[in-house]
C-alpha cells in the first residue's frame, strides 16, 4: 500500500524525486505481491479457518468480523486488495502519464530529465516515422522532431545539457539526436553544461562525438572552455584541456579563456574593496557605461571618456610601451584615458596585470587604472605590442594571464594564485615567492596519479641580471596537494625532487629548479620533451608494433640510464613503462617520473610492498615484499620490449585476471596509470599476483612451442624473444644487471652495442637527426630504421 501510495505521489508529482524513492520501495510492491501468493497457496491448500461461515456469502456483520478476525484472513484480503489496486493504479496512471508526456512534449521531458517520458516520446516519435501518418495525438506535440527548436530557440538536448540530466541525454543522442546542435545564441549542449558545470555531462557528450566541435563558438565568440572558466567549474576546465580545447581561443572581446579569469579575479578584489570610488568605478568601467554621472570619481578628465566596449575598446585600446627603466630593468607602460602607468615587468607576460591586481587589492586603484585594466582585460590578446619584442629581452609583451591556468586547472583552486598560502611550509629549501608567474603555461602535456604536467616557457631572468633568457621551453610538473597529503605523498614529493637533482644522464629528464606555488604546490619544472611519451607512440603505431630497430635504440637509452641509476646512483627507478618513457626533440628517450624511485638500495633503503604500475610491476613485488632490487627495474624493461614489439597484445587471461581486479587495460592493454601502493591496497588486491606476469610467461611459452614448430609467429625475432625471455625470468637473480645487459645479442648482435663513458660519447654515436619533430609525423613512420655503430 505504501509502494503505491508512493508510486501515486510520484505520478502525480512528476517529480524526478519521487520516481527514485520509488525505485526504492519497490521491494514492498514484490513483498506485497509474495504475501498475496502466499496467501492464495494457504487458500488452496485447504487450511481454511473454522469460525468462517462454510456455505454461502457472509450475512450479518458479525459472521464479518469473525471472519476477519483470523488472521489469515485479513492478511489474505489486505495482499489481494493491494495487489488489485496497484495494477488498477498502475494502468490508470500510465494512462495518465502518456497523455501527460505527449502533453509536455520533448522540451519539457528533456528539461525535467524525464527518461522515461522522453524515451516513450522517442518511441512515438520513431513510429510516427516508420508509418508517415501521424497520430493525431502526438503529431501536434512531436512536430519537428528529436533536433526541433522550442519558441526560446532549445532543443531538447540544449535542455537535457543545462539540466544535467544524463540519463535523458543518453536516450536523446541514442535516438540520433544531433549532439552538437546550435540553439540559442548559437550555444551547443557542450557550452551549456560547460557553464552549468556538469561534469559527468560534458564527459557523455564528449565520449558522443561533440569532440569535434570543442572549438565552436556562440554568438559571444565564447567556447565551452571560456564558459567553464567564467563559471570557475575546475573538474570541466580539466576535462576540456584534456579533450585539447583550445586555451588561446580568443572571444569576441579578444578575451582568452584565462583572460577571463584574471578578470574575474579582479572583479572579486575590487568588490572587496573598501573604496567605494574605486568599486563604483570599476562597475561603471565594466558595464560599459558613462562614468560621466559618477560623481565620486576622481579624474573628471578619466569620467567623460567612453567605456570599453568590444569595438570601441579596441579603437581606443590602451597604448603599452615596453622599455627599460634607469635601473635597466623592463618596465611596461600603459597609457590610457590620458593616465599614464608605468608598469614593472617581471617576465611573466601577465605581470602588468598582476601589478595592476595588486593594486586594486591594496584599495588604491585609481579610475585612470581601472580603465587601464578594463581595457587590457578586454583587450587580451588580440592586442600586439607597439614595440618590437627585443626590447624587453626577446619577451613579446602579451597580456594573457596564461598563468592562472595552473590555479584553475588544479581543482577548485581559484583563489590560490592570490589567497595566502594554507598549510604547513616545507623547511627546506624550495622557493617561497610566487615563482610560478615565471612560467607561461602553453598546454597540458600529461597528467598522472600525483601531478599535472604542462609544457610552459621558462620566462626567468638569467642569473646575473635582469635579462631574460628568452622563450624557452619546459615541462612544468605540478604534484597536486590534495594528493599527495591525501596520500601521504610528500616525502614521495620531495624524493622526486632529490632523485631528479642528483640525476646528470643524457636519457633522463634534467631538472631545471624546483619550487612552491603559492597554492603550497609542488612545482618541478624539467627539460621538455616534445614528442610525447612512448605509450603515445606504440598507441598511435598499433599492433603489431615499433619496429624491431626502433625499440633496440629506445631500449637501449633506457637500459643506460637505468644502468646508471643502479650502479652510480644507487636507485631502483621502481616505474618503468612507456608513459614514463618521454621522447625529446630528437626521438630520444628519456626516463620521467621519480615518484616511486627507492634510494640507497645497496644500504637497505627504500620501502618493500606493493608498489609501481600495474601492468609493469614484477612478480616478486608484492605486498608481503620485502626491500626489493633493481631487477625490478629490468623485469619492467622487458615488459616494455614486449608492449613494443607487439603493440601490447592483451591475452585472455591478463583480460580475465584484470577484471577480477578491477583494472581495465585500454585496447591495447597498456595504458593504465593504476599505482597500487601501501596505501590504496584491499585485502583482494593483495591476495593477487601482479597481473602481467603469468599473461607475459604463458604468451612466451606458446611462442616458444610455436617456434619449435617453426611456426614462428612475426612479432619478435629470437634476439628479442631471448632478452623478453631473460629479462621477464621469474627468479629476479636470472634477470641480469642493466650494465650486462648492454652485452645481450639483442644489441651486439644487430650491429649495435649501447655504451656510455660519459654524455658527449652517446651523442656521438648517434646518426644525424632524422626523427620526426612532431608527434602527428611518427604515425608514418614504417620505414624507420636505426643502426648505430659498434662502439
Ligand atoms: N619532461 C617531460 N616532457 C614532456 N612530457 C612529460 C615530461 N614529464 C612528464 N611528461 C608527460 O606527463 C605525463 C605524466 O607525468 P608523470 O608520469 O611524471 O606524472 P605522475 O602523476 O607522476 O604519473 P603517474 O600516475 O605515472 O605516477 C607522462 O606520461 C608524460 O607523458
Amino acid at each position: 500500500m505504501v509502494a503505491n501510495l508512493v508510486k501515486f505521489v510520484d505520478s502525480a508529482a512528476w517529480s524526478i524525486r519521487a520516481k527514485k524513492v520509488t525505485r526504492r520501495l519497490a521491494w514492498l510492491r514484490h513483498l506485497e505481491t509474495l504475501l498475496a501468493f502466499l496467501g492464495g497457496g494457504i487458500w488452496m491448500a485447504g487450511y481454511w479457518p473454522s469460525s468462517a461461515p462454510r456455505n454461502g456469502p457472509v450475512r450479518s456483520w458479525r459472521e464479518l468480523s469473525l471472519f476477519l478476525a483470523d488472521g489469515r484472513n485479513s492478511l489474505l484480503l489486505l495482499g489481494a486488495g493491494s495487489v488489485l489496486l496497484y495494477h488498477v493504479m498502475s494502468f490508470s496512471l500510465s494512462q495518465l502519464h502518456a497523455a501527460q508526456v505527449r502533453a509536455d512534449g520533448l522540451h519539457r521531458a528533456a528539461a525535467r530529465g524525464d527518461a522515461e517520458a522522453l524515451s516513450r516520446l522517442v518511441r512515438e516519435l520513431e513510429g510516427r516515422e516508420v508509418v508517415s501518418c501521424p497520430r493525431p495525438a502526438t503529431s501536434y506535440l512531436l512536430a519537428g522532431g528529436i533536433n526541433a527548436l522550442n519558441s526560446e530557440g532549445w532543443a531538447p538536448v540544449h535542455l537535457a545539457a543545462t539540466a544535467g540530466a544524463d540519463r535523458a541525454l543518453r536516450v536523446l543522442l541514442r535516438s540520433r539526436a544531433e549532439v552538437s546542435a546550435v540553439g540559442a545564441g548559437r550555444a551547443t549542449p557542450l557550452m551549456l553544461s560547460a557553464e552549468a558545470g556538469h561534469d559527468k555531462t560534458l564527459r557523455l557528450l564528449l565520449a558522443s562525438g561533440a569532440l569535434q566541435g570543442i572549438s565552436l563558438e556562440n554568438s559571444d565568440g565564447n567556447t565551452a572552455l571560456h564558459l567553464a572558466v567564467r563559471e570557475g567549474h575546475s573538474e570541466c576546465i580539466h576535462r576540456l584541456l584534456r579533450a585539447r580545447a583550445d586555451p588561446s581561443a580568443i572571444n569576441a572581446q579578444g578575451v582568452t579563456p584565462f583572460g577571463i579569469t584574471r578578470c574575474q579575479k579582479f572583479t572579486e578584489s575590487v568588490l572587496n574593496s573598501s573604496q567605494l570610488s574605486t568599486r563604483d568605478a570599476f562597475f561603471e568601467v565594466f558595464n560599459q557605461r558613462s562614468v560621466a554621472r559618477t560623481s565620486e570619481v576622481e579624474d573628471p578628465q578619466d569620467a567623460c571618456q567612453p567605456l570599453p566596449s568590444s569595438a570601441s575598446s579596441r579603437r581606443a585600446s590602451p597604448v603599452m610601451t615596453p622599455r627599460r627603466s634607469a635601473t635597466g630593468s623592463p618596465t611596461l607602460t600603459v597609457r590610457s584615458c590620458g593616465s599614464v602607468l608605468d608598469v614593472p615587468v617581471v617576465a611573466a607576460e601577465d605581470s602588468a596585470l598582476e601589478e595592476l591586481f595588486a593594486e586594486a587589492t591594496r584599495g588604491g586603484l585609481r579610475l585612470s587604472n581601472a580603465n587601464a585594466i578594463s581595457s587590457v582585460v578586454t583587450e587580451g590578446t588580440s592586442r600586439s605590442s607597439p614595440t618590437p619584442p627585443n626590447e624587453l629581452g626577446g619577451v613579446p609583451v602579451k597580456i594573457t594571464g596564461l598563468a592562472c591556468l595552473v590555479a584553475v586547472a588544479s581543482p577548485g583552486v581559484l583563489r590560490r594564485l592570490v589567497a595566502e598560502p594554507v598549510g604547513p611550509r616545507g623547511s627546506e629549501s624550495l622557493q617561497e615567492d610566487n615563482k610560478l608567474s615565471y612560467f607561461r603555461i602553453v598546454g597540458l602535456v600529461g597528467e598522472g596519479s600525483f601531478g599535472s604536467v604542462y609544457e610552459a616557457c621558462d620566462m626567468r631572468p638569467s642569473p646575473g641580471g635582469s635579462q631574460v633568457l628568452g622563450d624557452r621551453r619546459c615541462a612544468l610538473k605540478i604534484l597536486h596537494r590534495r594528493q599527495y597529503l591525501a596520500q601521504d605523498m610528500l616525502a614521495r614529493a620531495k624524493r622526486e625532487r632529490q632523485v631528479l637533482k642528483a640525476a646528470r644522464h643524457p636519457f633522463i629528464v634534467r631538472l631545471l629548479c624546483a619550487f612552491r606555488t603559492p597554492g603550497n604546490e609542488m612545482a618541478l619544472v624539467m627539460e621538455y620533451c616534445p614528442n610525447g611519451n612512448l605509450n603515445d607512440l606504440i598507441v598511435r603505431k598499433g599492433r603489431p608494433g615499433l619496429s624491431e630497430a626502433i625499440t633496440r635504440k629506445l631500449l637501449a637509452e633506457v637500459l643506460l640510464a637505468l644502468a646508471y641509476l643502479h650502479d652510480e646512483l644507487d636507485v631502483v627507478f621502481g616505474d618503468v613503462k612507456p608513459d614514463n618513457i618521454v621522447l625529446d626533440t630528437c626521438m630520444h628517450a628519456k626516463l620521467t617520473d621519480f615518484g616511486l624511485a627507492k634510494v640507497n638500495v645497496s644500504r637497505g633503503g627504500g620501502s618493500c610492498g606493493f608498489e609501481g604500475s600495474m601492468f609493469f610491476v614484477a612478480p616478486e613485488v608484492t605486498p608481503a615484499a620485502a626491500r626489493y632490487s633493481p631487477a625490478v627495474d629490468i623485469y619492467a624493461l622487458g615488459l616494455v620490449a614486449w608492449v613494443c614489439l607487439t603493440g601490447g597484445r592483451p591475452t585472455e587471461v591478463l583480460e580475465e585476471r584484470s577484471d577480477a581486479i578491477g583494472w581495465r587495460p585500454s585496447l591495447l592493454g597498456i595504458t593504465s596509470n593504476s599505482r597500487f601502493d601501501q596505501g590504496q591496497k584491499s585485502g583482494r588486491e593483495q591476495r593477487l599476483p601482479p597481473v602481467s606476469h603469468e599473461a607475459l610467461r604463458n604468451w612466451l611459452d606458446e611462442r616458444r612451442s610455436k617456434a619449435e614448430t617453426r611456426a614462428t609467429p612475426r612479432e619478435l625475432s629470437d634476439l628479442a624473444f631471448s632478452f623478453v625471455d631473460t629479462t621477464t625470468e621469474s627468479e629476479p637473480l636470472k634477470r641480469g644487471r642493466a650494465s650486462d645487459l648492454r652485452d645481450h645479442p639483442f644489441f651486439v648482435e644487430s650491429d649495435f652495442s649501447p655504451r656510455l663513458h660519459d654524455s658527449g660519447d652517446w651523442a656521438a654515436l648517434l646518426p644525424a637527426c632524422d626523427w620526426p619533430r612532431s608527434p602527428g609525423s611518427v604515425a608514418t613512420q614504417d620505414s624507420w630504421s636505426w643502426s648505430g655503430p659498434r662502439s
